[in-house]
C-alpha cells in the first residue's frame, strides 16, 4: 500500500489564527504530542517572524526525534537563513519556502510580476539547499493560479532543487472536483514531476477543505498538510485527524497508509484545544464531544444490539475509551435498562423499567440531559402518587425585606387543597403551609441538603427527619429546585408518618376501641 505523508502544521499555520502566540513551552508540548501520534512532519513555526518563534522552532528540532521538523520562510534570503539555522540541529530538518503565484496575490500583494516571482522562488530553493536537502516549495493560492503558471513555476521550483510541491488552496476556495483536477493536470503537464512529492495545504472557507484534500490523493498527492483539530487562518486548515480516519475507515475507496497512531488522536486534539484555548465544537467529525456519543432511543437501541448500527470507526481506535449513550428524553426504555445494569442493578429486583421510565421522562425533560446519579435517584425516590399527599403547585416569595411565604396545592385522592403561610425562611413557610393542610404538625428532627453532581444543572438532594406522636420518619427528594425538593421531601415524610398512623389508628382500635387521631386533611 502507498503512504501518504502527513505533514502537520498545528504549530505554524494552526498557530496563526491564535488570540496569543504560543510560547516554547507550550510549542514543545504541542510537539511532542504530534511525535507521539505519529505524523511525519512538524512544521514549528516561522522563525523568522520573532525570536520567540525561531527560540520555539530551534528547541522543536533539537527535542523531536520522532518527526521531522520543518521551518517556514518567505522567498527572501534572511527568512531562509534564520530558518536554516532553526532547523540546524534537527534530525530530519526541512526548509518550506513559499510565494504567492495568483495574479490577485502576485499583482496586488507582492506588487511584481510572475517572472519575478518565479525567479525569487528558485533562489530561496537554492538558498535553503545550504542548510538541506529536504525543501518545499508551495504556491500559495493555487487555487486561483492559472494552470499554466502553475506548471511553469512547479517545473522550475523542481529543477532549483525542491523534493517537496505543495498545492495550497491557501483561500479554501475551490470545490473537490475542480482540486482533483489541477492535481491530475499537475501530474500530466509537468515534465519532473515525478522527482517530488506532490503536496496539498487546504483550507476551509467553504468547508471543503478535507474533502478537497481526498480527491487530490484520488489524483495523485502523496502529502497532505493540515493541523489537528482543524485549527487555522480563518475558517481553519484540513483536519488531519479526519483524514488520517477517512485513510483507515475507507481503505475499500482509498488504499493508502499513514504512519499515524489513531489510538493517539484524542490525546493530541485534548493537549491542543487546552495549550491553544480553542475548543472544538460538539458535532466536530472524530474528536467532538458527540462525535461517539448516541443520544436518541432508536440509535441506542441499534448500537446496544450492534455497534456497527450507528458506528462506522470504533472510538477506542481514535483513543476515546468508548461510546457514550446520552441520556435525554429522546431515549428510550433499552438504553435505561442497560445503564442500570452498568450501575448494578436489576430490572424487577430494585426497580420496574416501565415505572422508572416514566418518571425518567418527565425529569429528562425538565433538566435536559440526565445522568448516572439521576436514574439512581429515580430508583430510590419514594413514589407516593395515588398514596398520598401529591405535590401541585408551589410558589414562594423571598427575599431580603419581607417575610418569607409560601403557597402551596397539594392534591390527595383527587381533591386539591391549597394553604398559604409565612416563615423564617421559603423552606419553613412551605413546611407550615403543609402542616395547615395535612393538620399534622411534625417536629423537624434533621434536614439537609446535598449536591449530587456538579453544575448548574446538578440535583439537590434533601433528607429530612420528622418526628410525630413518638416516631420518626425519613422524607427524602431529589430536586433541580432546592425548595420544591424540601416541599417533596417534606411531604415523604408525611405521607409515611399518615400511613404509620393510619396501621396504628387500626390496630389501636382493634385493641382497645380507643379513636387515636386521624390524619384526614382539615383544610
Ligand atoms: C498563507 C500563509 O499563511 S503565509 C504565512 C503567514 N504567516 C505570517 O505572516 C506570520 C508571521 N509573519 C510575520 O511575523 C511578519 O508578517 C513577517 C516577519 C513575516 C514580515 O513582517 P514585515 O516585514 O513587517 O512585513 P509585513 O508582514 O507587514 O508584510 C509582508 C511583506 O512580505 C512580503 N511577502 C509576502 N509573502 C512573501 C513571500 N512569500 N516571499 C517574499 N516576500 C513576501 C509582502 O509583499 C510584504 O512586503 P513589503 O513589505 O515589501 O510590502
Ligand atoms: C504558507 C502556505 C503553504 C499557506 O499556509 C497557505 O498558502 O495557506
Ligand atoms: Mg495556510
Amino acid at each position: 500500500m502507498e503512504q501518504i505523508v502527513i505533514f502537520d502544521t498545528t504549530l505554524r499555520d494552526g498557530e496563526q489564527s491564535l488570540k496569543a502566540s504560543l510560547n516554547t513551552e507550550a510549542k514543545l508540548h504541542i510537539a511532542r504530542a504530534l511525535e507521539r501520534l505519529g505524523v511525519d512532519y512538524i512544521e514549528a513555526g516561522f522563525p523568522v517572524s520573532s525570536p520567540g518563534d525561531f527560540q520555539a522552532v530551534s528547541a522543536i528540532a533539537s527535542a523531536v526525534k520522532g518527526a521531522g521538523v520543518c521551518a517556514l520562510a518567505r522567498a527572501l534570503d534572511k527568512d531562509i537563513d534564520v530558518a536554516g539555522e532553526a532547523i540546524q540541529r534537527a534530525e530530519r530538518g526541512r526548509i518550506h519556502t513559499f510565494i504567492a503565484t495568483s495574479p490577485i496575490h502576485v499583482e496586488k500583494k507582492l506588487r511584481k510580476d510572475f517572472q519575478s516571482v518565479v525567479d525569487m522562488a528558485c533562489a530561496s530553493i537554492k538558498r535553503a539547499a545550504r542548510y538541506t536537502d529536504d525543501i518545499e516549495f508551495s504556491c500559495e493560492d493555487a487555487g486561483r493560479t492559472p494552470r499554466e503558471h502553475l506548471f511553469t513555476i512547479i517545473e522550475a521550483a523542481i529543477n532549483a532543487g525542491a523534493t517537496t510541491i505543495n498545492i495550497p488552496d491557501t483561500v479554501g476556495y475551490t470545490i473537490p472536483s475542480e482540486f482533483g483536477g489541477i492535481i491530475a493536470d499537475i501530474r500530466n503537464q509537468v515534465p519532473n514531476i515525478d522527482r517530488a512529492v506532490l503536496s496539498v495545504h487546504c483550507h476551509d472557507d467553504l468547508g471543503m477543505s478535507v474533502a478537497n484534500s481526498i480527491a487530490a490523493v484520488e489524483q495523485g498527492a502523496r502529502q497532505i498538510e493540515g493541523t489537528i483539530n482543524g485549527l487555522g487562518e480563518r475558517a481553519g486548515n484540513c483536519a488531519l485527524e479526519e483524514i488520517v480516519a477517512i485513510l483507515k475507515t475507507r481503505q475499500d475507496q482509498l488504499p493508502f497508509r499513514t504512519n499515524v497512531k489513531t489510538e493517539e488522536i484524542y490525546y493530541a486534539s485534548k493537549i491542543i484545544r487546552q495549550r491553544c484555548n480553542v475548543m472544538v465544537q460538539p458535532n466536530k467529525a472524530i474528536v467532538g464531544d458527540n462525535a461517539f456519543s448516541h443520544s436518541s432511543g432508536i440509535h441506542q437501541d441499534g448500537v446496544l444490539k450492534s455497534k456497527n448500527t450507528y458506528e462506522i470507526l470504533a472510538p477506542e481506535s481514535i483513543g476515546i475509551p468508548s461510546s457514550h449513550l446520552h441520556l435525554t428524553s429522546r431515549s428510550g426504555r433499552h438504553v435505561i435498562r442497560h445503564r442500570l445494569s452498568e450501575l448494578g442493578y436489576q430490572d424487577g429486583q430494585d426497580y420496574h423499567l416501565d415505572d422508572i421510565y416514566e418518571r425518567f421522562l418527565v425529569l429528562a425533560d425538565k433538566k435536559g440531559s440526565i445522568y448516572d446519579y439521576d436514574l439512581e435517584a429515580l430508583i430510590f425516590l419514594p413514589d407516593h402518587r395515588g398514596v398520598g399527599y401529591e405535590l401541585e403547585q408551589l410558589n414562594v416569595i423571598s427575599g431580603s425585606g419581607s417575610k418569607p411565604s409560601a403557597t402551596v396545592c397539594l392534591q390527595l385522592n383527587g381533591k386539591e387543597y391549597i394553604s398559604a403561610a409565612t416563615g423564617n425562611g421559603p423552606v419553613e413557610a412551605v413546611f407550615h403551609a403543609i402542616d395547615s393542610i395535612s393538620g399534622i404538625k411534625m417536629k423537624l428532627e434533621d434536614y439537609h441538603i446535598h449536591s449530587q453532581g456538579a453544575g448548574r444543572d446538578a440535583l439537590g438532594q434533601v433528607n429530612i427527619v420528622t418526628s410525630f406522636d413518638g416516631r420518626r420518619f425519613h422524607g427524602l427528594s431529589y430536586s433541580t429546585d432546592i425548595v420544591e425538593g424540601s416541599a417533596q421531601a417534606y411531604l415523604d415524610a408525611l405521607n409515611t408518618c399518615m400511613k404509620a398512623q393510619h396501621v396504628s389508628h387500626v390496630s389501636r382500635k382493634a385493641a382497645t376501641g380507643d379513636t387515636a387521631r386521624s390524619a384526614e386533611p382539615s383544610a
